[in-house]
């Protein structure tokens, strides 16, 4: 994060100055935005930078335990400078937040430098090759030019100066790294699922009938309703992911034209397939580590590693319910353009036909279920505004009846997102496969649907009420999508084998290429170091004691 700023924040001389010296690792940044009370909520921010125009320099400060910057990795012993997000005071008046670039370690010694006290925050639940550091001043300076004024300046006398056209420059990292965390999903969910799919073809447990040999569990409707759907949200990921690559792009080169227009849906985008992505990343690392019973426990199949590394961005860059609520206001934003007759922007101009007020007629074919996605989503944004509506009407302030309205708002921001999802997924397959073989887009196809069967099926109830899908319809849609998972299964090796993933990779006794999960379990076990001896010295010192009860 401390580079892209540095690309992001600064002025071009500035770049000149700061970035060759970071790309070269002359100099090793971080980004110290969150503080011990304040990850969420930027504007409540507490650490200052107050202008001093008699030495033209900034004396950053921590003025409260809680303005602390605390969790920026590398922040404890690597880094030797930081970005810090302040509060700009300049001639007494308050700014905001901006970003500043902050030596905190001498570059010869890697010493504080005198004012700065810095730390590491402790054991995490993973992320711990990460030293997440704590960061405080006293009345510390730093040279005015060392304030990224790419988006705004402070003159020499400490005059401010706002130069970005539109108020959220300074969170252009943020975006950046929310659409770089969608692709690291899809990344990690592919580990998970060729683990666990591996392994499930290697494992035989139970046999139906006493006489016949154990099956594979990978044979089990259950693993392959377990893990299927873990190979179809890595591939969704992954094309939403590029997809959503290409929209930033476009939007940073419309705002390099000085056309902001399409930023706002960038955020709302970038926003929920940041907590969408990583939240299901998460959840499916965990299921693939369900999947492989005891083994999966054991870190020496790499997937508690990839579920604490994963959790964590459900949570920074943004937690999951706070982006979601930005989604949220964007969609509130088209639902009132919809009333005005406006035009949408691309990602909801579904919401123009979806108030007609009727139930969408079911049709269980891929597009009919991604059109039901979308009715669900214009249905659910449709009753949380009369909620809202009907809360104003009680004589509640705009951000009382927006509180109040808050589940419903994460509803409706989770169902537009599955459906922008889902929608890219199939268009995307589509468009990659036109030259593909029949077989090549046959198993590609199998998967996009395992994904809308899955999801449809998760979402039964609000299918029934805004679409016109009955007890039988969802009776056959079982049946389908559990026959699909019985078709993709001859398949289920080569098609995590496809993800290319070598062993150094995966790290994973129960997931490498050769398939000798037994030999590999045993070889990690002999590496614990309570086998270096066959008696441990604690056998001396407390069980005998214990057992002769003289403890
Ligand atoms: C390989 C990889 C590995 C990557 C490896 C990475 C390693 C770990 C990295 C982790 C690093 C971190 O966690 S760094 C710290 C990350 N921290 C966060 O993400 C903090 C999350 N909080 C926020 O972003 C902000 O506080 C908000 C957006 C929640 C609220 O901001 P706010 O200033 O109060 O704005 P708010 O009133 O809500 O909205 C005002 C208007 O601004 C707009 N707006 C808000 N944010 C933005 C935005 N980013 N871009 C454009 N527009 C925005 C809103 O839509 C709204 O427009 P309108 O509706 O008025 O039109
Ligand atoms: C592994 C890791 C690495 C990190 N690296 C960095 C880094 O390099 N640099 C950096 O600056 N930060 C970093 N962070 C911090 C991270 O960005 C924050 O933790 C994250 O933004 C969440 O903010 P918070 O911790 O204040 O949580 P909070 O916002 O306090 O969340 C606590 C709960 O309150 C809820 N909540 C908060 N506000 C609202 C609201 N308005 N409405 C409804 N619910 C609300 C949340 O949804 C959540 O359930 C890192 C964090 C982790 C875990």
């Amino acid at each position: 994060m401390f580079v892209p700023t540095l690309m992001g924040q600064c002025t071009p001389e500035q770049q000149a100055y700061w970035l060759p010296r970071a790309l070269d690792m002359q100099i090793i940044g971080t980004y110290a935005q969150t503080e011990l009370g304040h990850g969420t909520f930027i504007r409540g921010l507490e650490t200052t930078a107050t202008y001093d125009p008699e030495t033209e320099t900034f004396v950053m400060n921590s003025p409260t335990l809680t303005s602390y910057k605390w969790w920026a990795g590398g922040l404890a012993k690597t880094v030797n400078y930081c970005i810090v997000v302040a509060q700009l005071y300049t001639k007494g008046v308050c700014h905001g937040t901006h970003p500043f670039i902050v030596q905190i370690r001498d570059e010869e010694t890697h010493m504080p430098r005198p004012g700065v006290k810095v730390g590491d925050i402790g054991p995490k639940l993973g992320f711990n090759t990460a030293d997440n550091g704590y960061l405080g001043f006293d009345n510390y300076r730093i040279p005015r030019d060392n304030m990224m004024m790419k988006n705004a300046q402070v003159l020499k006398d400490g005059t401010y100066v706002k130069v970005a056209r539109h108020g959220k420059a300074t969170y252009g990292t943020m975006v950046f790294v929310r659409v770089l965390l969608v692709n690291e999903a899809a990344f990690n969910l592919a580990k998970a699922c060729t683990i666990a799919v591996r392994y499930s073809a290697i494992r035989r447990q139970c046999s139906p009938d006493s006489e016949g040999s154990e099956l594979q569990v990978l044979d089990y409707s259950t693993q392959q309703h377990k893990l299927f759907i873990c190979i179809a949200t890595a591939h969704a990921l992954q094309l939403n992911s590029t997809w959503l690559w290409k929209t930033f792009s476009d939007t940073l080169a419309a705002i390099k034209q000085g056309n902001v227009d399409t930023l706002p849906e960038l955020h709302a985008l970038s926003s929920c397939l940041k907590a969408l992505s990583t939240a299901d990343a998460a959840s499916l690392i965990e299921q693939c580590r369900h999947a492989c019973g005891g083994h999966g426990y054991m870190m020496s199949s790499g997937l508690p590693y990839l579920y604490a590394f994963v959790t964590a961005t459900r949570t920074y860059e943004g937690d999951y319910t706070i982006l979601l609520l930005q989604t949220a206001r964007f969609l509130v934003k088209a639902y009132e353009q919809v009333e005005a007759g406006k035009p949408l922007t691309p990602t909801v101009s579904y919401l123009s036909q979806a108030f007609t007020g009727k139930k969408l007629p079911w049709d269980s074919s891929p597009d009919g279920i991604i059109r039901a996605f979308q009715a669900l989503a214009a249905g659910k944004l449709s009753s949380t505004v009369k909620s809202l509506r009907k809360r104003l009407e009680s004589g509640l302030s705009y951000e009382q009846a927006w509180e109040l309205s808050t589940i419903q708002l994460n509803g409706a921001a989770e169902a537009h997102c599955r459906a922008v999802m889902s929608q890219n997924y199939k268009s995307e397959i589509e468009r990659l496969t036109v030259n593909s073989s029949p077989n090549v887009k046959l198993v590609l196809q199998q998967l996009y649907k395992v994904y809308l069967y899955y999801w449809a099926l998760e979402r039964t109830g609000d299918l029934l009420l805004y679409t016109s899908i009955s007890e039988s319809d969802i009776f056959e849609l079982q049946l389908r999508y559990e026959g699909l998972l019985k078709e993709i299964r001859p398949n289920a090796v080569g098609i995590v084998d496809a993800f290319d993933l070598r062993d150094e990779v995966l790290h994973s006794a129960l997931g490498s290429y050769d398939g000798n999960v037994y030999e590999r379990l045993m070889a990690e076990a002999q590496k614990s170091p309570l086998n270096a001896e066959p008696v441990n010295q604690t056998f001396h010192t407390y069980l005998k004691p214990m057992m002769k009860g003289k403890l």
